[in-house]
Protein backbone atom coordinates (compact mmCIF):
# COMPACT_ATOMS: atom_id res chain seq x y z
CA UNK A 1 0.00 0.00 0.00
CA UNK A 2 1.64 3.03 -0.62
CA UNK A 3 0.87 6.76 -0.09
CA UNK A 4 -0.92 8.83 -2.53
CA UNK A 5 -0.74 12.82 -2.44
CA UNK A 6 -2.77 15.40 -3.93
CA UNK A 7 -1.03 18.67 -5.38
CA UNK A 8 -1.48 20.45 -2.07
CA UNK A 9 -0.45 18.03 0.01
CA UNK A 10 2.77 17.56 -2.48
CA UNK A 11 3.19 21.41 -2.49
CA UNK A 12 3.46 21.15 1.53
CA UNK A 13 5.71 18.32 1.17
CA UNK A 14 7.94 21.00 -0.50
CA UNK A 15 7.82 23.34 1.27
CA UNK A 16 8.21 21.49 4.94
CA UNK A 17 11.61 19.48 3.49
CA UNK A 18 12.79 23.01 1.74
CA UNK A 19 11.96 25.37 4.65
CA UNK A 20 11.32 23.54 7.43
CA UNK A 21 14.22 21.12 7.27
CA UNK A 22 16.16 23.28 5.37
CA UNK A 23 16.87 21.47 1.94
CA UNK A 24 17.52 23.31 -0.81
CA UNK A 25 15.06 23.59 -3.33
CA UNK A 26 17.66 23.55 -5.81
CA UNK A 27 18.94 20.59 -4.65
CA UNK A 28 15.69 18.56 -4.44
CA UNK A 29 15.43 20.11 -8.12
CA UNK A 30 18.62 18.34 -9.08
CA UNK A 31 17.73 15.26 -7.34
CA UNK A 32 14.97 15.46 -9.30
CA UNK A 33 16.69 16.10 -12.63
CA UNK A 34 19.00 12.91 -11.69
CA UNK A 35 16.28 10.47 -11.41
CA UNK A 36 14.36 11.38 -14.61
CA UNK A 37 18.06 11.39 -16.40
CA UNK A 38 18.82 7.76 -15.16
CA UNK A 39 15.05 6.10 -16.40
CA UNK A 40 15.93 7.95 -19.63
CA UNK A 41 19.66 6.76 -19.75
CA UNK A 42 18.09 2.72 -18.95
CA UNK A 43 16.47 3.05 -21.91
CA UNK A 44 19.46 4.56 -23.98
CA UNK A 45 21.27 1.64 -23.03
CA UNK A 46 24.63 3.15 -23.41
CA UNK A 47 24.09 4.73 -26.77
CA UNK A 48 24.09 8.74 -25.48
CA UNK A 49 25.44 9.74 -29.27
CA UNK A 50 22.80 8.69 -30.78
CA UNK A 51 19.86 10.45 -28.80
CA UNK A 52 18.35 13.59 -29.49
CA UNK A 53 16.28 14.61 -27.01
CA UNK A 54 13.64 17.61 -26.91
CA UNK A 55 13.40 18.65 -23.59
CA UNK A 56 9.61 21.46 -24.03
CA UNK A 57 9.58 23.67 -20.38
CA UNK A 58 7.24 25.99 -19.14
CA UNK A 59 7.98 28.87 -16.95
CA UNK A 60 7.51 27.22 -13.42
CA UNK A 61 9.48 24.79 -11.45
CA UNK A 62 8.62 21.68 -13.38
CA UNK A 63 10.08 24.13 -16.23
CA UNK A 64 13.44 23.93 -14.08
CA UNK A 65 13.28 20.38 -13.92
CA UNK A 66 13.11 20.03 -17.47
CA UNK A 67 15.82 22.53 -18.14
CA UNK A 68 18.11 20.70 -15.60
CA UNK A 69 17.53 17.06 -17.10
CA UNK A 70 18.73 18.72 -21.24
CA UNK A 71 21.65 20.13 -18.93
CA UNK A 72 22.45 16.71 -17.16
CA UNK A 73 22.02 14.62 -20.42
CA UNK A 74 24.30 17.61 -22.52
CA UNK A 75 27.03 16.75 -19.74
CA UNK A 76 26.01 12.82 -20.36
CA UNK A 77 26.91 13.10 -24.21
CA UNK A 78 23.44 13.29 -25.65
CA UNK A 79 22.44 15.76 -28.10
CA UNK A 80 19.53 17.02 -25.81
CA UNK A 81 17.74 20.50 -26.26
CA UNK A 82 15.75 23.00 -24.51
CA UNK A 83 12.62 24.59 -26.01
CA UNK A 84 11.51 27.12 -23.83
CA UNK A 85 7.36 27.55 -23.62
CA UNK A 86 5.49 30.69 -21.80
CA UNK A 87 6.16 34.22 -21.07
CA UNK A 88 9.99 35.10 -19.45
CA UNK A 89 8.78 37.53 -17.27
CA UNK A 90 6.91 34.51 -15.25
CA UNK A 91 9.77 32.38 -14.56
CA UNK A 92 10.30 30.81 -11.00
CA UNK A 93 13.67 31.80 -9.51
CA UNK A 94 14.39 28.31 -9.63
CA UNK A 95 13.28 28.27 -13.22
CA UNK A 96 15.80 31.51 -13.92
CA UNK A 97 18.57 29.83 -11.82
CA UNK A 98 18.06 26.78 -14.34
CA UNK A 99 18.22 28.68 -17.45
CA UNK A 100 21.75 30.54 -16.22
CA UNK A 101 23.28 27.35 -15.58
CA UNK A 102 22.23 25.68 -18.78
CA UNK A 103 23.42 28.63 -20.68
CA UNK A 104 26.95 28.07 -18.81
CA UNK A 105 26.98 25.00 -20.09
CA UNK A 106 25.78 26.10 -23.87
CA UNK A 107 22.92 23.48 -23.95
CA UNK A 108 21.44 24.50 -27.04
CA UNK A 109 17.65 26.04 -27.45
CA UNK A 110 15.53 25.81 -30.04
CA UNK A 111 12.21 27.71 -30.73
CA UNK A 112 11.19 25.79 -33.78
CA UNK A 113 9.75 22.66 -32.36
CA UNK A 114 10.58 21.03 -36.06
CA UNK A 115 13.73 22.01 -36.62
CA UNK A 116 14.86 18.86 -36.27
CA UNK A 117 13.52 14.88 -35.48
CA UNK A 118 13.49 13.54 -31.61
CA UNK A 119 14.00 10.22 -30.38
CA UNK A 120 12.44 11.33 -27.07
CA UNK A 121 10.05 14.02 -26.21
CA UNK A 122 10.50 15.14 -22.44
CA UNK A 123 7.16 17.32 -21.03
CA UNK A 124 8.10 19.37 -18.47
CA UNK A 125 5.44 22.06 -19.08
CA UNK A 126 3.33 21.79 -16.50
CA UNK A 127 3.54 19.82 -12.78
CA UNK A 128 1.59 19.56 -9.42
CA UNK A 129 1.20 23.68 -10.56
CA UNK A 130 -1.63 23.30 -13.42
CA UNK A 131 -4.39 25.38 -11.67
CA UNK A 132 -6.79 25.42 -14.86
CA UNK A 133 -7.99 24.61 -18.16
CA UNK A 134 -4.87 24.68 -21.29
CA UNK A 135 -6.00 26.92 -23.70
CA UNK A 136 -4.01 29.21 -26.58
CA UNK A 137 -0.79 28.38 -27.30
CA UNK A 138 0.07 26.10 -24.86
CA UNK A 139 -2.70 24.00 -26.19
CA UNK A 140 -1.37 24.22 -29.47
CA UNK A 141 2.53 23.01 -28.28
CA UNK A 142 0.95 20.50 -26.37
CA UNK A 143 -1.28 18.95 -29.51
CA UNK A 144 1.73 19.73 -31.53
CA UNK A 145 3.45 17.23 -28.88
CA UNK A 146 1.27 14.37 -29.42
CA UNK A 147 1.65 14.22 -33.05
CA UNK A 148 5.39 14.19 -32.84
CA UNK A 149 7.10 10.87 -33.21
CA UNK A 150 9.47 9.61 -30.19
CA UNK A 151 9.49 7.93 -26.86
CA UNK A 152 7.35 10.56 -24.71
CA UNK A 153 8.47 11.06 -21.03
CA UNK A 154 6.52 13.37 -18.45
CA UNK A 155 7.91 14.91 -15.21
CA UNK A 156 6.18 14.60 -12.12
CA UNK A 157 3.07 14.77 -13.91
CA UNK A 158 1.92 14.37 -18.09
CA UNK A 159 1.28 18.23 -18.47
CA UNK A 160 -2.84 18.96 -18.79
CA UNK A 161 -3.72 15.98 -16.60
CA UNK A 162 -5.39 16.78 -13.12
CA UNK A 163 -2.95 15.37 -10.80
CA UNK A 164 -6.29 15.45 -8.15
CA UNK A 165 -8.37 14.06 -10.42
CA UNK A 166 -6.92 12.56 -13.15
CA UNK A 167 -9.13 14.90 -15.57
CA UNK A 168 -7.51 16.34 -18.81
CA UNK A 169 -7.74 19.99 -18.48
CA UNK A 170 -8.58 20.90 -22.22
CA UNK A 171 -5.75 19.01 -23.10
CA UNK A 172 -2.97 16.38 -21.87
CA UNK A 173 0.33 15.40 -23.40
CA UNK A 174 0.12 11.57 -23.97
CA UNK A 175 3.06 9.98 -22.10
CA UNK A 176 4.78 6.08 -22.49
CA UNK A 177 6.69 7.00 -19.00
CA UNK A 178 6.17 9.27 -16.54
CA UNK A 179 8.76 9.80 -13.34
CA UNK A 180 6.89 11.48 -10.83
CA UNK A 181 8.49 12.40 -7.35
CA UNK A 182 8.35 11.67 -4.15
CA UNK A 183 4.25 10.16 -3.95
CA UNK A 184 2.32 9.23 -6.72
CA UNK A 185 -0.35 11.48 -7.20
CA UNK A 186 -4.05 11.15 -7.17
CA UNK A 187 -4.06 11.91 -10.60
CA UNK A 188 -1.93 8.99 -11.62
CA UNK A 189 -3.95 6.85 -10.41
CA UNK A 190 -7.54 7.67 -11.78
CA UNK A 191 -8.38 7.72 -15.41
CA UNK A 192 -8.02 9.16 -17.43
CA UNK A 193 -4.64 10.49 -16.10
CA UNK A 194 -3.43 6.66 -15.43
CA UNK A 195 -3.87 5.74 -19.21
CA UNK A 196 -1.95 9.62 -19.86
CA UNK A 197 1.02 8.59 -18.02
CA UNK A 198 2.04 5.16 -19.13
CA UNK A 199 4.26 3.97 -17.30
CA UNK A 200 4.81 5.50 -13.69
CA UNK A 201 7.81 5.67 -11.87
CA UNK A 202 7.84 7.27 -8.77
CA UNK A 203 10.99 8.23 -7.70
CA UNK A 204 13.03 9.29 -4.15
CA UNK A 205 14.49 12.42 -4.07
CA UNK A 206 14.13 13.38 -0.94
CA UNK A 207 10.90 14.66 -0.42
CA UNK A 208 8.86 13.00 3.22
CA UNK A 209 5.88 13.91 4.80
CA UNK A 210 5.99 15.64 7.98
CA UNK A 211 6.11 13.33 10.69
CA UNK A 212 3.34 12.75 12.42
CA UNK A 213 1.17 13.90 9.61
CA UNK A 214 -1.33 11.30 8.76
CA UNK A 215 -1.73 10.29 5.29
CA UNK A 216 -5.44 9.66 4.01
CA UNK A 217 -4.95 8.46 0.26
CA UNK A 218 -3.61 5.01 -0.95
CA UNK A 219 -2.76 3.07 -4.13
CA UNK A 220 -3.13 -0.51 -3.75
CA UNK A 221 -1.15 -3.02 -5.91
CA UNK A 222 -1.07 -6.66 -6.32
CA UNK A 223 1.66 -7.52 -3.90
CA UNK A 224 -0.47 -5.64 -1.07
CA UNK A 225 -2.13 -8.93 -0.79
CA UNK A 226 0.38 -10.02 0.98
CA UNK A 227 -1.84 -8.24 3.95
CA UNK A 228 -4.59 -11.30 3.92
CA UNK A 229 -4.31 -13.02 6.81
CA UNK A 230 -3.24 -16.54 6.27
CA UNK A 231 -6.04 -19.42 6.47
CA UNK A 232 -6.31 -20.69 10.04
CA UNK A 233 -4.83 -24.85 10.35
CA UNK A 234 -7.48 -25.47 12.95
CA UNK A 235 -10.04 -23.86 11.49
CA UNK A 236 -13.64 -25.27 10.91
CA UNK A 237 -16.01 -24.98 8.14
CA UNK A 238 -17.78 -22.59 10.74
CA UNK A 239 -14.85 -20.29 11.78
CA UNK A 240 -14.29 -19.27 8.24
CA UNK A 241 -17.27 -17.73 7.96
CA UNK A 242 -20.66 -17.70 7.23
CA UNK A 243 -22.03 -16.13 4.30
CA UNK A 244 -26.19 -15.27 4.05
CA UNK A 245 -26.42 -14.05 0.01
CA UNK A 246 -29.95 -11.94 0.03
CA UNK A 247 -30.39 -12.33 -3.41
CA UNK A 248 -31.85 -13.39 -7.07
CA UNK A 249 -35.76 -12.80 -7.77
CA UNK A 250 -38.25 -14.87 -9.39
CA UNK A 251 -36.82 -16.86 -12.14
CA UNK A 252 -33.04 -14.38 -11.65
CA UNK A 253 -30.71 -16.62 -9.66
CA UNK A 254 -27.67 -15.83 -11.95
CA UNK A 255 -26.64 -12.72 -9.41
CA UNK A 256 -26.87 -14.80 -6.80
CA UNK A 257 -24.96 -18.02 -8.00
CA UNK A 258 -21.83 -14.87 -8.97
CA UNK A 259 -22.56 -13.96 -5.64
CA UNK A 260 -22.08 -16.93 -3.93
CA UNK A 261 -19.18 -18.06 -6.44
CA UNK A 262 -17.28 -14.67 -4.98
CA UNK A 263 -17.25 -15.81 -1.61
CA UNK A 264 -16.27 -18.99 -1.68
CA UNK A 265 -13.66 -18.23 -3.96
CA UNK A 266 -12.07 -16.11 -1.00
CA UNK A 267 -12.28 -19.34 0.82
CA UNK A 268 -15.41 -19.04 3.37
CA UNK A 269 -16.71 -21.87 5.24
CA UNK A 270 -20.64 -21.88 4.38
CA UNK A 271 -22.94 -19.72 1.90
CA UNK A 272 -26.19 -19.86 2.22
CA UNK A 273 -28.72 -17.99 -0.34
CA UNK A 274 -31.80 -16.32 0.31
CA UNK A 275 -34.11 -16.10 -2.78
CA UNK A 276 -37.35 -17.21 -3.73
CA UNK A 277 -38.46 -21.22 -4.05
CA UNK A 278 -38.03 -21.18 -8.28
CA UNK A 279 -34.33 -20.56 -7.63
CA UNK A 280 -34.13 -23.30 -5.59
CA UNK A 281 -33.65 -26.34 -8.11
CA UNK A 282 -30.77 -24.19 -10.52
CA UNK A 283 -29.02 -22.92 -7.80
CA UNK A 284 -28.49 -26.23 -5.98
CA UNK A 285 -27.74 -27.91 -9.74
CA UNK A 286 -25.12 -24.91 -10.33
CA UNK A 287 -23.67 -24.94 -6.61
CA UNK A 288 -24.66 -27.37 -4.65
CA UNK A 289 -22.24 -26.19 -2.19
CA UNK A 290 -24.60 -23.75 -1.40
CA UNK A 291 -27.68 -23.48 1.14
CA UNK A 292 -30.85 -22.65 -0.13
CA UNK A 293 -32.99 -20.78 1.83
CA UNK A 294 -36.60 -19.97 0.59
CA UNK A 295 -38.97 -19.77 4.03
CA UNK A 296 -39.41 -16.80 5.27
CA UNK A 297 -38.00 -16.94 8.62
CA UNK A 298 -35.16 -14.04 7.97
CA UNK A 299 -34.64 -14.21 12.01
CA UNK A 300 -33.38 -17.16 11.40
CA UNK A 301 -31.28 -16.75 8.46
CA UNK A 302 -29.59 -13.27 10.34
CA UNK A 303 -28.62 -14.72 13.42
CA UNK A 304 -26.83 -17.93 11.37
CA UNK A 305 -24.82 -15.91 9.24
CA UNK A 306 -21.51 -13.84 10.41
CA UNK A 307 -21.85 -11.36 7.29
CA UNK A 308 -24.26 -10.62 4.80
CA UNK A 309 -24.37 -9.81 1.08
CA UNK A 310 -27.45 -8.17 0.26
CA UNK A 311 -28.84 -7.12 -3.19
CA UNK A 312 -27.77 -8.73 -6.35
CA UNK A 313 -30.62 -9.37 -8.36
CA UNK A 314 -33.47 -9.44 -5.98
CA UNK A 315 -35.48 -6.72 -7.93
CA UNK A 316 -37.00 -3.77 -7.29
CA UNK A 317 -40.72 -5.41 -5.43
CA UNK A 318 -42.34 -4.58 -2.20
CA UNK A 319 -40.94 -7.58 -1.13
CA UNK A 320 -37.54 -6.91 -2.05
CA UNK A 321 -37.60 -4.04 0.12
CA UNK A 322 -39.22 -5.28 2.94
CA UNK A 323 -35.98 -7.97 3.20
CA UNK A 324 -33.91 -5.67 2.60
CA UNK A 325 -35.41 -3.24 5.49
CA UNK A 326 -35.51 -5.95 7.78
CA UNK A 327 -31.92 -7.22 7.30
CA UNK A 328 -29.96 -3.76 7.38
CA UNK A 329 -31.79 -2.89 10.36
CA UNK A 330 -31.02 -5.66 12.13
CA UNK A 331 -27.49 -5.83 11.15
CA UNK A 332 -26.88 -2.16 12.46
CA UNK A 333 -28.48 -3.42 16.00
CA UNK A 334 -26.02 -6.44 16.26
CA UNK A 335 -22.97 -5.13 14.52
CA UNK A 336 -22.91 -7.22 11.30
CA UNK A 337 -21.31 -6.75 8.61
CA UNK A 338 -23.14 -6.10 4.98
CA UNK A 339 -22.12 -5.87 1.69
CA UNK A 340 -25.37 -3.35 0.38
CA UNK A 341 -25.15 -4.38 -3.21
CA UNK A 342 -27.09 -3.63 -6.94
CA UNK A 343 -31.00 -3.45 -6.70
CA UNK A 344 -30.45 -2.94 -2.69
CA UNK A 345 -28.73 0.10 -3.85
CA UNK A 346 -31.55 1.23 -5.72
CA UNK A 347 -34.06 0.81 -2.97
CA UNK A 348 -31.84 2.85 -1.02
CA UNK A 349 -31.87 5.24 -3.68
CA UNK A 350 -35.89 5.12 -3.14
CA UNK A 351 -36.19 4.55 0.41
CA UNK A 352 -33.50 7.50 1.76
CA UNK A 353 -34.58 7.08 5.13
CA UNK A 354 -32.60 3.80 5.17
CA UNK A 355 -29.76 5.79 5.41
CA UNK A 356 -30.18 5.46 9.22
CA UNK A 357 -29.77 1.84 8.76
CA UNK A 358 -26.23 2.50 7.77
CA UNK A 359 -23.15 2.00 9.71
CA UNK A 360 -19.52 2.28 9.25
CA UNK A 361 -19.97 -1.89 9.00
CA UNK A 362 -21.77 -1.41 5.88
CA UNK A 363 -20.45 -1.48 2.67
CA UNK A 364 -22.23 0.23 -0.39
CA UNK A 365 -21.16 -0.81 -3.58
CA UNK A 366 -22.59 1.57 -6.33
CA UNK A 367 -21.47 1.47 -10.02
CA UNK A 368 -21.01 5.18 -11.33
CA UNK A 369 -25.74 4.48 -12.52
CA UNK A 370 -26.35 3.93 -9.20
CA UNK A 371 -24.17 5.96 -7.30
CA UNK A 372 -25.82 8.84 -9.98
CA UNK A 373 -29.73 7.50 -8.25
CA UNK A 374 -28.34 7.83 -4.75
CA UNK A 375 -26.68 11.22 -4.73
CA UNK A 376 -28.79 13.16 -7.85
CA UNK A 377 -25.19 14.16 -8.98
CA UNK A 378 -24.51 13.45 -12.85
CA UNK A 379 -22.53 10.37 -14.31
CA UNK A 380 -20.02 12.59 -15.71
CA UNK A 381 -19.97 15.36 -12.47
CA UNK A 382 -19.11 12.14 -10.32
CA UNK A 383 -16.60 10.42 -12.90
CA UNK A 384 -14.80 14.00 -12.75
CA UNK A 385 -13.65 13.41 -9.49
CA UNK A 386 -14.19 10.10 -8.09
CA UNK A 387 -12.11 9.81 -4.99
CA UNK A 388 -14.48 12.51 -4.38
CA UNK A 389 -17.82 11.29 -4.22
CA UNK A 390 -16.52 8.03 -3.18
CA UNK A 391 -15.14 9.87 0.00
CA UNK A 392 -18.55 12.35 0.07
CA UNK A 393 -20.88 9.64 0.12
CA UNK A 394 -19.30 7.77 2.97
CA UNK A 395 -18.78 11.18 5.15
CA UNK A 396 -22.75 11.72 4.53
CA UNK A 397 -23.74 7.71 5.21
CA UNK A 398 -21.20 6.56 7.34
CA UNK A 399 -20.77 3.40 5.73
CA UNK A 400 -17.80 2.42 3.48
CA UNK A 401 -18.45 3.89 -0.25
CA UNK A 402 -16.94 1.20 -2.82
CA UNK A 403 -17.22 3.16 -6.01
CA UNK A 404 -16.63 0.79 -9.31
CA UNK A 405 -15.26 1.95 -12.25
CA UNK A 406 -12.94 1.27 -14.39
CA UNK A 407 -10.38 2.68 -11.09
CA UNK A 408 -12.58 1.56 -8.07
CA UNK A 409 -12.04 3.58 -5.15
CA UNK A 410 -13.12 2.58 -2.04
CA UNK A 411 -13.44 5.22 0.79
CA UNK A 412 -13.79 4.82 4.79
CA UNK A 413 -16.14 7.35 6.71
CA UNK A 414 -12.95 8.39 8.58
CA UNK A 415 -11.53 9.90 5.36
CA UNK A 416 -9.33 7.17 4.17
CA UNK A 417 -9.72 6.22 1.13
CA UNK A 418 -7.76 3.37 -1.47
CA UNK A 419 -7.26 3.46 -5.07
CA UNK A 420 -7.35 -0.24 -6.43
CA UNK A 421 -4.72 -0.56 -9.36
CA UNK A 422 -5.34 -3.78 -10.11
CA UNK A 423 -7.95 -4.85 -12.85
CA UNK A 424 -8.78 -4.89 -16.96
CA UNK A 425 -11.22 -3.80 -19.33
CA UNK A 426 -12.43 -7.22 -19.93
CA UNK A 427 -13.93 -7.15 -16.06
CA UNK A 428 -16.58 -4.59 -17.58
CA UNK A 429 -18.95 -7.74 -17.99
CA UNK A 430 -22.19 -8.85 -16.81
CA UNK A 431 -22.27 -10.35 -13.24
CA UNK A 432 -18.70 -8.59 -12.53
CA UNK A 433 -20.07 -6.99 -9.37
CA UNK A 434 -22.36 -9.67 -8.24
CA UNK A 435 -18.80 -11.42 -7.71
CA UNK A 436 -17.57 -8.29 -6.37
CA UNK A 437 -19.96 -8.16 -3.13
CA UNK A 438 -19.03 -12.02 -2.44
CA UNK A 439 -15.96 -11.07 -2.38
CA UNK A 440 -16.13 -8.40 -0.26
CA UNK A 441 -18.10 -10.30 2.36
CA UNK A 442 -15.37 -13.10 2.16
CA UNK A 443 -12.84 -10.28 2.91
CA UNK A 444 -14.94 -9.28 5.90
CA UNK A 445 -14.86 -13.11 7.19
CA UNK A 446 -11.09 -13.39 6.87
CA UNK A 447 -10.78 -11.83 10.42
CA UNK A 448 -12.96 -13.85 12.59
CA UNK A 449 -10.68 -13.48 15.90
CA UNK A 450 -10.82 -9.71 15.08
CA UNK A 451 -13.65 -7.73 17.98
CA UNK A 452 -15.87 -6.07 15.97
CA UNK A 453 -15.53 -2.51 16.80
CA UNK A 454 -11.85 -3.56 16.04
CA UNK A 455 -12.56 -4.42 12.40
CA UNK A 456 -11.50 -2.29 9.36
CA UNK A 457 -14.43 -2.43 7.15
CA UNK A 458 -12.78 0.02 4.62
CA UNK A 459 -9.84 -1.67 4.58
CA UNK A 460 -10.94 -4.94 4.49
CA UNK A 461 -12.94 -3.75 1.11
CA UNK A 462 -10.12 -2.17 -0.08
CA UNK A 463 -8.45 -5.46 -0.16
CA UNK A 464 -11.44 -7.36 -1.47
CA UNK A 465 -11.48 -4.90 -4.37
CA UNK A 466 -7.80 -5.44 -5.20
CA UNK A 467 -8.66 -9.36 -5.19
CA UNK A 468 -11.34 -8.88 -7.46
CA UNK A 469 -9.01 -7.17 -10.12
CA UNK A 470 -6.30 -9.49 -9.20
CA UNK A 471 -8.71 -11.91 -10.17
CA UNK A 472 -9.55 -10.53 -12.56
CA UNK A 473 -6.04 -9.84 -14.48
CA UNK A 474 -5.49 -13.75 -13.98
CA UNK A 475 -8.86 -14.51 -15.71
CA UNK A 476 -7.51 -11.97 -18.41
CA UNK A 477 -4.25 -14.41 -18.99
CA UNK A 478 -6.26 -17.45 -18.76
CA UNK A 479 -9.38 -16.28 -21.28
CA UNK A 480 -8.35 -13.00 -22.45
CA UNK A 481 -10.28 -9.45 -22.14
CA UNK A 482 -12.72 -10.45 -24.22
CA UNK A 483 -13.40 -13.92 -23.81
CA UNK A 484 -13.26 -13.88 -20.01
CA UNK A 485 -16.91 -13.89 -17.99
CA UNK A 486 -17.98 -13.59 -14.61
CA UNK A 487 -16.98 -16.87 -13.42
CA UNK A 488 -13.55 -16.65 -14.56
CA UNK A 489 -13.00 -14.26 -12.20
CA UNK A 490 -14.44 -15.84 -9.05
CA UNK A 491 -12.24 -18.71 -10.35
CA UNK A 492 -9.04 -16.04 -11.12
CA UNK A 493 -9.47 -14.96 -7.40
CA UNK A 494 -9.84 -18.58 -6.11
CA UNK A 495 -6.12 -18.85 -7.94
CA UNK A 496 -4.58 -15.47 -6.68
CA UNK A 497 -4.83 -16.82 -2.93
CA UNK A 498 -3.93 -20.07 -3.77
CA UNK A 499 -0.17 -18.27 -5.57
CA UNK A 500 -0.82 -15.88 -2.14
CA UNK A 501 -1.48 -18.54 -0.11
CA UNK A 502 0.88 -21.37 -1.53
CA UNK A 503 -2.17 -23.87 -1.63
N1 LIG B 1 9.32 23.01 -5.01
C1 LIG B 1 10.45 22.47 -5.41
O1 LIG B 1 11.49 22.91 -5.09
C2 LIG B 1 10.45 21.32 -6.32
C3 LIG B 1 9.54 21.24 -7.37
N2 LIG B 1 9.63 20.31 -8.30
C4 LIG B 1 8.92 20.44 -9.56
O2 LIG B 1 8.17 21.61 -9.58
C5 LIG B 1 6.83 21.35 -10.00
C6 LIG B 1 5.92 22.33 -9.39
O3 LIG B 1 6.38 23.59 -9.75
P1 LIG B 1 5.42 24.86 -9.69
O4 LIG B 1 4.75 24.90 -8.39
O5 LIG B 1 6.28 25.99 -10.03
O6 LIG B 1 4.33 24.56 -10.75
P2 LIG B 1 4.41 24.09 -12.31
O7 LIG B 1 3.73 22.79 -12.39
O8 LIG B 1 5.77 24.20 -12.82
O9 LIG B 1 3.49 25.15 -13.07
C7 LIG B 1 3.37 26.43 -12.60
C8 LIG B 1 3.26 27.43 -13.75
O10 LIG B 1 2.24 27.07 -14.63
C9 LIG B 1 1.36 28.16 -14.83
N3 LIG B 1 0.02 27.62 -15.11
C10 LIG B 1 -0.71 26.77 -14.36
N4 LIG B 1 -1.79 26.35 -15.04
C11 LIG B 1 -1.74 26.93 -16.27
C12 LIG B 1 -2.56 26.88 -17.41
N5 LIG B 1 -3.68 26.11 -17.48
N6 LIG B 1 -2.20 27.59 -18.50
C13 LIG B 1 -1.09 28.38 -18.47
N7 LIG B 1 -0.26 28.45 -17.38
C14 LIG B 1 -0.58 27.75 -16.31
C15 LIG B 1 1.48 28.99 -13.61
O11 LIG B 1 1.22 30.29 -13.97
P3 LIG B 1 0.29 31.22 -13.10
O12 LIG B 1 -0.84 30.38 -12.55
O13 LIG B 1 1.18 31.74 -12.05
O14 LIG B 1 -0.16 32.20 -14.09
C16 LIG B 1 2.95 28.77 -13.25
O15 LIG B 1 3.76 29.66 -13.97
C17 LIG B 1 6.61 19.93 -9.60
O16 LIG B 1 5.58 19.32 -10.35
C18 LIG B 1 7.96 19.32 -9.84
O17 LIG B 1 8.08 18.98 -11.20
C19 LIG B 1 10.69 19.31 -8.22
O18 LIG B 1 11.79 19.85 -8.90
C20 LIG B 1 11.12 19.04 -6.80
C21 LIG B 1 11.49 20.31 -6.11
K1 LIG C 1 5.03 17.68 -16.96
Amino acid sequence: MKQVVTCQEMKFCDSYTIERMGVPSCVLMERAALKVVEELEKRFAGEYKKQKILCVCGSGNNGGDGVAIARILHQHGCQSTIYLAGNPDHRTEEMQRQCQIAANYQVPVVNNLHSEEYTTIVDAIFGVGLTREIKGEYRDLIAELNEMSGWKVAVDLPSGVDGDTGAELGIAFHADLTVTFAFRKAGLCLYPGRKLAGQVIVADVGIYREDGAEPKLFSMEKSDLRELPEKEADGNKGTFGKILAVAGSSGMCGAAFLSASGAFATGVGMVKIVTPEENRIPLQTMLPEAMISCTDDLEKDFDWCDVLVIGPGIGMTVKAADKVQFFLKKAKQEKKPVVLDADGLNLLAENPKWKNYLDSHVILTPHMGEMSRLTGKSIRELKSDRAGAARALAAETGAVCVLKDACTVTAAPDGRAWISLSGNAGMATAGSGDVLSGVLAGMQAMYPETPVEEKDTGFYAALGVLLHGAGGDQAAVRKGMAGMKAGDIACGVAEILKEQQNF
